[in-house]
């Protein structure tokens, strides 16, 4: 697997699974959650699921699910990582993983430095943090970057990635700025909100994989 970690969101094709996988993504994610206009069903997201081979991570994107719903949601899909991008708390996600032993990410909409103290608190509990823009109309998956200089004061003490607004022309510059060892991207692979382009996914993973 190449050293720069590829995260391709909101999925919910074979064709752009196949692609994404094609390309050099070395993780493929679902979005759970009904106010998303890349919403899967739980039968859809098991489908789905098939067609990534081993060796590429599931991360399942939810948003404050109740515990029964999120325990169903695991049960159905058989995800490798839970991407927690509401506002749970490090002792929800600690329990999560003591219960389940599942890979949990946790994101934050990155405002300022303080945004750093409270990721601080998921040392030890989540397996990576996710910054993305502040939150929109959508938790995420709104397109929106955030100053990625705010990130020049971030001291990595655990896994992270970066996420908000990333699409195949800026994603070279993301990676050469930041050093993010892992690029998320959603909706900067899209022709319409739910539709992802298999031109947009390649063009991606080659301008990430070459930054
Ligand atoms: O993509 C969504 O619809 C979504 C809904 C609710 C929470 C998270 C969501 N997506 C995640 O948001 C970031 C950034 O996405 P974008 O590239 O700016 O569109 C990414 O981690 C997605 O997994």
């Amino acid at each position: 697997m190449p050293d720069q970690l590829i995260k391709i969101c909101g999925l919910s094709t074979p064709e752009t699974i196949n692609a994404a996988v094609e390309a050099g993504a070395s993780h493929i994610g679902f979005i759970h959650f009904e106010k998303s206009p890349r919403h899967l069903s739980l039968d859809d997201a098991a489908r789905l699921r098939r067609h990534i081979p081993s060796g590429v991570k599931l991360v399942l994107v939810t948003v404050a699910m109740q515990p029964e719903p999120l325990e169903r949601a695991i049960n159905a899909i058989k995800p490798d990582v839970l991407q927690f991008h509401g506002g749970e708390t490090a002792q929800w996600i600690k329990l999560v993983k003591q219960m389940i032993g599942i890979e949990c990410w946790k994101s934050f909409g990155l405002r300022d430095k303080d945004t750093f103290v409270e990721a601080k608190t998921f040392d030890g509990i989540a397996d990576r943090l996710l910054f993305d823009a502040p939150a929109h109309e959508l938790p995420g998956g709104n397109g929106l970057a955030f100053q990625w200089d705010l990130l020049d004061s971030w001291e990595p003490f655990m896994p992270w990635a970066l996420a908000g607004g990333l699409n195949p022309d800026n994603v070279a510059e993301a990676i050469q700025r930041t050093g993010a060892p892992l690029v998320d991207a959603s909706s900067g692979l899209e022709t319409e909100p739910g539709v992802k382009s298999i031109e947009k996914i390649e063009a991606f993973c080659k301008a990430a994989l070459a930054a």
